[in-house]
């Protein structure tokens, strides 16, 4: 018993300074869809989230939800189908998407927050034009209503923050014609950590990071430098899923976010262990070897 406690103040002494490094500064936690799978691991995130908060640094929690959007689309019977790790959406899989996203995944974790002491406003990125869209057209595809972000106004998740609340922002854009567009959530995180200045954009996944082979958990690339990116895409290391994370973690390194991460949220406490630790978690991407 004494030695686990002389453990835990050793691990907290040494977590201190990073605790007040991260003091008042924004951190941007992107959840994904894969990590929502099991109720636990929900719970885990969710508190290490509150505990943020309550010792000072303002979060900002992103979702997405595409395992739920694809079970919704199960059950009407409509297929799902991705191009690059993008979902092809159509008007009926937008007004899916908007329902999962910005209704049910989106009060779900404010409800869980709020359970647990702090306080959370539910909003999605149609909210305050927070996200502006546009269609999206890399490399010739038409993904229908995949949305492409041309703006962001982070004005409302100041205030929300000023306030001493938890934003958890729906990754939904808006057009300037008023049409909801699906963005993907790694790419609101980004923009959005990016129009903010964040410190830090954690994107929290159900993976240990990016993988040298995708199907061997131990070949973690723990450092990627943004020079490095094009091989891994080129060479097929990343695919699926992992392209846009990738490339958002690049996007907001571009856009004055001082760090960007892919982490585990099955490992108990992962967002705390790299946000407070000197090694960090998961994978970390950089700007240039120093
Ligand atoms: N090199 C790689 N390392 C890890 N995962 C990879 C890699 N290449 C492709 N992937 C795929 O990317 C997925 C993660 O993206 P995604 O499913 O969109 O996660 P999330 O829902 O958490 O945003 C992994 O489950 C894996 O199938
Ligand atoms: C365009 C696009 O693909 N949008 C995503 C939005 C949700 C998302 O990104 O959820 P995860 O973080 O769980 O992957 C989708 O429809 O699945």
């Amino acid at each position: 018993m004494e030695i686990k406690a002389v453990q835990k103040a050793t691990i907290l002494s040494q977590a201190l300074p990073y605790i007040q490094k991260y003091n008042g500064k924004i951190v941007v936690i992107k959840y994904g869809g894969n990590a929502m799978k099991n109720e636990t691991l929900k719970q885990n995130v969710m508190s290490d989230v509150v505990l943020l908060s309550e010792i000072g640094i303002k979060v900002v929690l992103v979702h997405g939800g595409g395992p739920e959007i694809n079970y919704m689309l199960d059950k009407t019977g409509k297929e799902s189908h991705f191009v690059n790790g993008l979902r092809y959406t159509d008007e009926e899989t937008m007004e899916v998407v908007q329902m999962v996203l910005a209704g049910k995944t989106n009060k779900d974790l404010v409800s869980l927050i709020n359970q647990k002491g702090a306080r959370a406003v539910g909003i999605s990125g149609m909210d305050a034009h927070i996200i502006e869209a546009v269609p999206y057209q890399a490399k010739g595809a038409d993904l229908g209503y995949v949305g492409a972000i041309s703006k962001v106004d982070g004005s409302l998740i100041l205030d929300v923050l000023d306030k001493g609340y938890i934003p958890v922002v729906a990754s939904v854009g808006c057009d300037k014609e008023g049409h909801s567009y699906n963005i993907n959530a790694d790419t609101a995180a980004a923009s959005i950590a990016a129009a903010l200045h964040a410190e830090n954009m954690i994107l929290v996944s159900d993976i240990p990071g990016v993988l040298k082979d995708p199907n061997d958990e131990a070949s973690l690339i723990s450092c990627i430098y943004l020079d490095d990116i094009p091989y891994l895409q080129q060479s097929g290391v990343i695919s699926g899923g992992m392209i846009p994370k990738v490339e958002c973690c690049a996007n907001a390194l571009h856009g004055s976010v001082a760090k960007a991460v892919i982490i585990d949220g099955r490992v108990p406490h992962s967002i705390l262990i790299e946000m407070f630790s000197k090694d960090g978690a998961g994978t970390m991407f950089q700007r240039k070897e120093v």
